[in-house]
């Protein structure tokens, strides 16, 4: 079988937990980065015209969550039964909603400031408090081991505190997933070796 084709952008953006969970995983991954200048002869040849795509078997895999839930089943962090899975899915689906509500394409960098103020001041809380709730005295988001969920927790978090840092800090519990998730072997790797960008 060929290995995984993961392309994209050169940042970690949409791709970035599929990423995780390959590395993760140990499953081997081509980390196709496209360059700006290339993407607009090639972005036709893509399904919706739009990046993250996974080549897999051949065929033509769009929407980086259908990625990764994908991946999530074959590495076995898609959670353990349906209601563990689905509780997964609501959070990296909440976890989503925050990162589409940010103003990635505001142009006016004052009103940008202002809506990513608003955003960190109102919603950043009742996220941080739902996915603690989630969490209770456990070790993981969900269940009893590590899901995908926990790694877009980690994914996100990395993101999130460029654009507010220390966002999380008074949220001990959440600190710490980060740290052992940080630490799962594979992981570990691919934190210290993958590209740096911003974003
Ligand atoms: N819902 C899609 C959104 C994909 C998307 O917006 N991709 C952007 C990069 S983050 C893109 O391909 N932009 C280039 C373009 O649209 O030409 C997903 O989650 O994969």
């Amino acid at each position: 079988m060929q290995p995984y084709k993961l392309t994209y952008f050169n940042m970690r953006g949409r791709a970035e937990l599929s990423r995780y969970i390959l590395s993760y995983a140990g499953i081997p991954f081509k980390d196709q980065r496209v360059e700006w200048k290339d993407w607009p002869s090639i972005k036709p040849s893509f399904p919706l015209e739009q990046l993250p795509v996974l080549e897999v078997e051949g065929g033509l895999l769009n929407q980086s969550l259908a990625i990764a839930r994908f991946l999530a089943k074959e590495a076995g962090l898609a959670g353990h039964g349906r209601l563990q899975e689905a509780q997964a899915d609501a959070i990296v689906d909440s976890l989503n909603d925050f990162t589409l509500m940010i103003p990635w394409r505001e142009e006016d960098q004052q009103l940008k400031k202002e809506k990513i103020d608003g955003l960190f001041d109102v919603h950043a809380p009742k996220l941080l408090g739902y996915l603690e709730k989630q969490m209770g005295d456990r070790e993981w988001l969900v269940g009893d081991a590590v899901t995908w969920a926990d790694l877009y927790w980690h994914v996100c978090f990395t993101t999130f505190s460029v654009l507010r840092p220390g966002f999380a800090d008074r949220h001990s519990r959440l600190c710490a997933l980060l740290q052992r998730v940080g630490s799962l072997p594979g992981l570990d790797h691919w934190l210290q070796t993958r590209p740096k960008t911003e974003f």
